[in-house]
């Protein structure tokens, strides 16, 4: 497993020619942009944790039928400090690094000391985000990294905190039709309190274009929580939204500040200053977005561990929600390198299975309900919320599917109604067999797999015009345990979930986390430096020129 996990993986600069077998669809033209960790060892020193890798960014540009691939590590502040040291000097989630190697005992304690609390990376591996015609590559620090996604060049680095008081900040963001950027993050014993920011980006500004008019310039707080412990705010990965409303859970997955704020002197990672609390409850927080204002119902639910919102709607006076749950936090555990050795099989065991969920919260709680009642009346769902006293309801899922993770949908259906979730299909272990689509609706999947073959996030991009919620494709990075058989792009029909193409790449690639597509129509006539400016004049291969 040490080939796909552990290994470094070599960049492929130039944009290099796939082998198409199949037929992509003509109307397919534009980016798959992905992100994911490519580096696990800098000179003799080695990362503990697969989430602490350098970000090593890859496209497959699709045009007339021919894919491209390139691949370029991000050169963040982390990389480029890393690389000069040629050993690992920036910490990263599983692991504590030490910049200057001390020479006497006493600058030790003095180095030690002045680093208390060291600058967080700017090693932004999780995802990309689009902010009006701008890409990032993103973490979950305050640092966000731009990029320019047809050269996969780095550039300039984006501290979050010139612009709102966060000290983290989800890699998965929302947007909303008109291409506003949503997101939450968390403020840390700021002004003495410690609050879950929910900010906005605008996707335009007046006088964009202009020198200086940077859409993040414009962001705004639009509604904060207070965290209900000062000094362990929860963990969370991700949040959902429908068109009148926000979902934000405050699991019993925390971080202790204290901790955190020792971990340095004492050595440890910031991976240790994280635990579950399965005594606690998962509250749900339910931002009304005409108020801007949490409701005051106290909605909860049992401990649980959730990464990935999938989905959220509102029907007939209740909000649901479909989230992929652990009964605990074993997955950060098993991505430590050491676990995803040769042994890998025995090592890496999920104590708890992610399973779609799915939930439902009254919206208008009835205050005289006898206490015990299930106030979600709903024909479509099993879910259930039980009114308890002093104002607070108790919220049980329906069970929809189990073993699944990295999940999709069609984005024009986010905060919607929606039948389709896509997925990599995981069981007891973190490893992707299968690519799944489940149909909420009806309960049934459709699956592709191949043997040695480990999908990457399906991705979904409907076909222009589409009706259908399945109408399009779904685009996954393939790589493969078998030497032999090269890495590839997979082009499946959304529908029948049929193989229509897939595009063979001869080098090593990264098996990544999440990404997005950026249809060719996507670019501009304006601000955007036309395709040919961009796509790379020194390109040794046949580059995809148009
Ligand atoms: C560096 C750093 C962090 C990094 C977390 C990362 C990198 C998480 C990755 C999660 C993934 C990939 C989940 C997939 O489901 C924290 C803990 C936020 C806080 C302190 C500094
Ligand atoms: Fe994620």
């Amino acid at each position: 497993m040490d080939i796909i996990f552990g290994r470094n993986k070599k960049e492929q600069r130039e944009p290099v020619r796939a082998t198409v077998t199949g037929k992509i669809p003509s109307w397919l033209q534009g980016i798959l942009l992905r992100n994911g960790p490519g580096m696990h060892t800098v000179g003799e020193t080695r990362y503990n944790h697969w989430f602490d890798g350098l970000a090593l960014l890859h496209s497959f540009t699709i045009r007339d039928g021919e894919v491209y691939y390139r691949s370029k590590y991000l050169r963040s502040d982390t990389y480029n400090s890393n690389i000069e040291a040629n050993r690992i000097v920036v910490s990263e989630f599983g692991t504590m690094a030490y910049p200057d190697p001390c020479k006497n005992i006493f600058s030790k304690a003095f180095s030690y000391l002045s680093h208390t609390i060291p600058d967080f990376t700017d090693n932004c591996l999780i995802n990309i985000m689009r902010c009006g015609e701008d890409f990032y590559a993103t973490t979950e620090t305050n640092y966000i990294r731009k990029i320019n996604p047809q050269t996969l060049e780095t550039l300039e680095k984006v501290d979050y905190r010139k612009y709102v008081a966060v000290n983290l900040a989800t890699s998965h963001p929302h947007y909303d039709a008109a291409g506003n950027v949503l997101n939450i993050g968390t403020s840390i014993v700021d002004k003495g309190k410690t609050k879950y920011v929910i900010f906005k980006i605008p996707a335009t500004v007046p006088g964009a274009g202009k020198k200086g008019q940077k859409p993040l310039k414009h962001t705004e707080v639009f509604c904060s929580i207070t965290a209900r412990s000062l000094l362990s705010p929860s963990y969370y990965h991700s949040f959902g939204i429908t068109e009148n409303y926000i979902i934000f859970l405050e699991q019993p997955f925390r971080m202790d500040i204290l901790k955190m704020a020792t971990a340095y002197i004492r050595g440890v990672s910031w991976a240790s200053c994280l635990a579950f609390h399965g005594e606690d409850k998962t509250y749900i927080h339910i931002i009304d977005q005409r108020t801007r204002k949490p409701m005051l119902t106290k909605f909860y639910m049992d401990p649980m561990v959730i990464f990935h919102h999938v989905n959220a709607y509102e029907e007939d006076g209740c909000l649901l929600f479909d989230v992929i749950a652990y009964g605990d936090s074993s997955l950060y555990q098993l991505f430590y390198l050491a676990n995803l050795n040769q042994n890998f099989k025995d090592n890496s065991r999920l104590t708890s299975v992610p399973t779609l969920k799915r939930f439902a919260v009254p919206l208008h709680v009835d205050k005289n309900a006898e206490v015990g009642s299930n106030l979600i009346k709903l024909p479509s769902t099993t879910a259930r919320a039980l009114k308890e006293k002093d104002d607070q309801v108790y919220c049980q899922p329906e069970l929809l599917l189990e073993g699944l993770e990295l999940p999709r949908i069609n984005y024009a259906h986010n905060g919607k109604r929606y039948r389709y979730v896509f997925a990599a299909e995981v069981q007891w272990s973190p490893i992707p067999t299968k690519i799944i689509k489940y149909d909420v609706l009806t309960k049934s999947s459709l699956k592709w797999g191949e043997e040695h073959c480990w999908p990457a996030e399906p991705l979904f991009v409907p076909t222009p015009g589409a009706q259908d919620e399945d109408d399009g494709i779904i685009l996954s990075a393939i790589v493969s345990t078998d030497p032999q058989k090269l890495p590839f792009l997979l082009v499946l029909d959304a529908r029948t979930f049929t193989e229509l193409a897939r595009a063979s790449v001869d080098v090593e690639m990264h098996l990544d986390l999440h990404g997005l597509f950026i249809p060719d129509a996507d670019w501009g006539t304006g601000t955007h430096p036309s395709r040919e400016e961009q796509d790379g004049a020194s390109d040794r291969h046949v580059a995809p020129q148009t």
